[in-house]
């Protein structure tokens, strides 16, 4: 039996999102002890359940309360939210947080003889997918009448099978579309991993729970973003190089001992240092410098 006094977060079993979702779980303090095969999984340092399962039973666990919160793509949430809706299904849910991982787009795609003129080149056509609500849901914004076939994997194929005309399918550097001659033709949905919540509200300790992880994760996204960044300038080139730097209104800027001439200067920056400007500093004198990663921020 689970224990329904702990946080239960859904999150996908094996795929794209799952590396990814665990890490950010580690990164924001909860320790977990994973096992193979195994559906459940549980924090030993917090009150935490990991539901480990596919990522299309996701978005349900979520809207039917199952789960508190769920890690999924925006394309499944709302591909999920569509069909519920259409059989009146509870289909709520809060979005806690937009995250930096899974970005993918929803594109249709045709093979590469197709002669794709617009929109319009796929009314009266069958379009294989996986997303045939955000397909359709398109498709009457444009008002083009086409064909979803449904299929649930191996969507590439359906051309080649004959099952299709053209494939509506996630697309992320093109290489599988490449690889079995087609080309995408039209975007149709943008989407990124996201943290979600069951929209019943949780009760006051698992909020609190939410309350302190929450915050965990903008610190983790923003360290990421984010760079520690050291050199020594001479102090008469001081404004110049403050003016190179990305986000250095207050620097904190120290003495050097035994040096005159130069000054250590220290800022978070909200950007990576390029090299061009690494070189422009360069030029000013400047030397030692250093762009180092930060794991964690707050406040
Ligand atoms: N090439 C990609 N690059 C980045 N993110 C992607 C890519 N393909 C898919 N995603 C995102 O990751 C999610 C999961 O993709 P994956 O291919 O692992 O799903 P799946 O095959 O449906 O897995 P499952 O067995 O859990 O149903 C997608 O819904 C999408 O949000
Ligand atoms: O544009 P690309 O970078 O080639 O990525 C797109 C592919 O990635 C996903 O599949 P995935 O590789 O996750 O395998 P799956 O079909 O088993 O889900 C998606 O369904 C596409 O097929
Ligand atoms: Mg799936």
């Amino acid at each position: 039996m689970t224990d329904t006094t702990r946080l239960r977060i859904a999150i996908q079993k094996k795929g794209r999102l799952s590396d990814e979702s665990i890490k950010l779980l580690k990164a924001i303090g909860v320790k977990l002890s994973i096992r193979d095969r195994l559906l459940i999984a549980h924090s030993t340092n917090l009150p935490i359940d990991l539901l480990l399962v596919r990522d299309d039973d996701i978005p349900g666990l979520v809207m039917d309360g199952i789960a508190d919160l769920g890690f999924i793509g925006e394309n499944e949430l709302e591909e999920k939210m569509l069909e519920r809706q259409t059989s009146n299904e509870p289909a709520e849910y809060q979005v806690l947080k937009r995250l930096e991982y899974g970005g993918c787009r929803l594109s249709i795609a045709v093979p590469n003889e197709f002669d794709y003129k617009g929109i319009e080149s796929f009314e009266g056509k069958r379009i294989a997918t996986t997303y045939p609500q955000l397909l359709k849901r398109y498709l009457q914004e444009k008002n083009v009448n086409a064909s979803p076939v449904m299929l649930t994997g191996s969507v590439e194929v359906a051309p080649r099978a004959g099952i299709a005309d053209a494939i509506c399918d996630l697309v992320s550097t093109g290489a599988t579309l490449e690889a079995n001659g087609l080309y995408e033709a039209l975007e149709i949905f943008q989407s990124k991993a996201v943290l979600i919540q069951k929209s019943a509200p949780l009760d006051g300790d698992k909020q609190a729970l939410v309350d302190t992880l929450l915050p965990r994760i903008n610190g983790v996204m923003q360290a990421k973003e984010s760079k520690y960044i050291m050199l020594h300038a001479p102090k008469s080139k001081l404004e110049q190089v403050k003016d190179l730097l990305p986000g250095a209104e207050n620097p904190t800027v120290l003495p050097l001992s035994g040096n005159d001439e130069l000054v250590a200067i220290h800022v978070v920056s909200k950007e990576t240092l390029f090299w061009v400007t690494m070189e422009q500093l360069k030029k000013l004198g400047c030397t030692s410098i250093l762009v180092m990663p930060i794991e964690k921020m707050m406040g």
